[in-house]
């Protein structure tokens, strides 16, 4: 049977709309599938951006043994490809694209391992998937606005709220600089190019014919070092950060961060604040609601987004705090 052939009974077998929509998302970002995949391994994106080898060999071995569970004869076609991913090269990083509502896509170098060279940041983390989405849905918060992301890692939310939401300035921030490396790459893999040191200081607009373009930066920015001042020049309207409140020593440095940005905006402008956690241990959770509290931060509970279209682990508790300075 052709692939194309095979296509068309899928299409009629499975429904081709929502399932194999479902099957892309899952395959293009390396996730387990609990159902027969199909429209995946020759998807343009996989062949320009692969997946790991590891997993590609996976994915079509298992692809192969339920196709053929079901009496049909063997397709020579994935028989060609398998025998092209096992003669890859095994690789420590790999591509893991993420397709977005509007059908664009945002494609990202990840490491295979999920802690690798001393660092969490060169994977992206489910409380990422989960901010990425709700920022779709609250786009409000982030048109015109000047971004500051502390502890971006590989890029995820920023580049889906640079692709979704039109914010005036977008700044990547991270402290490693293996991390900081990989998030310069992934920026201009997505076909963006990074302000220079002269256009952050003076804070210039990238306009292209009438369209205005985000201006986006990537910035070292070490919560332990950084001071009051440094966060001042960056002028950001809104802070947004993922996964960072897992650790007690981090949760202490990155709330002083927080406390040391609002104390920047004493002539009254308005600073947004949003943080998104995966609950792993609840005692480290409360530490860091604790020590928002002993910085002087109050914080909200923001109800969670309705439209999940990132493949992520819907049992881990993800939670978002809307953060504020406490009224005196
Ligand atoms: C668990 S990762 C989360 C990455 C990304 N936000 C995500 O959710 O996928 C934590 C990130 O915080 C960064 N980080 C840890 N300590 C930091 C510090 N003192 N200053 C700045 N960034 C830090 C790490 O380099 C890493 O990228």
């Amino acid at each position: 049977m052709s692939a194309a052939a095979l296509s068309t009974t899928c299409t009629v077998e499975f429904g081709l709309g929502n399932l194999a929509g479902t099957f892309q998302r899952h395959f293009l970002c390396c996730r387990r599938f609990s159902a027969f995949p199909w429209h995946t391994i020759l998807h343009p994106l996989c062949q320009k951006y692969p997946p790991s080898q590891q997993y590609r060999k996976q994915f079509l071995l298992e692809l192969i043994k339920k196709y053929e569970s079901t009496g049909a004869d063997p397709l020579d076609e994935l028989y060609d490809v398998l025998a092209e991913v096992l003669n890859a090269e095994e690789t420590y990083k790999c591509h893991k694209s993420y397709l977005l509502p509007s059908g664009d896509s945002v494609t990202l170098i990840e490491n295979v391992a999920i802690i690798s060279e001393g660092t969490t940041g060169l994977v992206t983390w489910e409380a990422a998937l989960s901010l990425a989405e709700w920022s779709i849905e609250n786009k409000v918060y982030f048109k015109n606005r000047s971004i500051l992301e502390l502890g971006s890692g590989a890029g995820l939310t920023g580049l889906v709220i640079c692709k979704s939401c039109s914010p005036r300035k977008y700044m990547f921030s991270d402290c490693h600089s293996r991390v900081l490396q990989q998030l310069r790459d992934n920026i201009q893999l997505n076909g963006y190019s990074l302000n220079t040191e002269q256009e952050n200081q003076t804070n210039i607009l990238k306009e292209i014919g009438n369209e205005k373009k985000t201006a986006i930066s990537v910035i070292e920015l070490n919560w332990e070092l950084v001071t009051e001042q440094q966060l001042q020049n960056l002028q950001a309207d809104v802070i947004i950060a993922s996964d960072v409140a897992y650790d007690p020593e981090i949760i202490v440095s990155f709330s002083k961060v927080l406390r040391k940005l609002f104390n920047c905006f004493k002539d009254g402008r308005n600073l947004e604040v949003f943080v998104s956690s995966t609950i792993r241990n609840s005692e480290t959770y409360n530490l860091f609601k604790k020590t928002l509290d002993i910085e002087g931060l109050m914080w909200q509970v923001v109800p969670d987004h309705k439209k999940i279209f990132f493949p992520y682990d819907t049992h881990c508790k993800i939670e978002m705090l809307n953060i504020a300075l406490k009224v005196k």
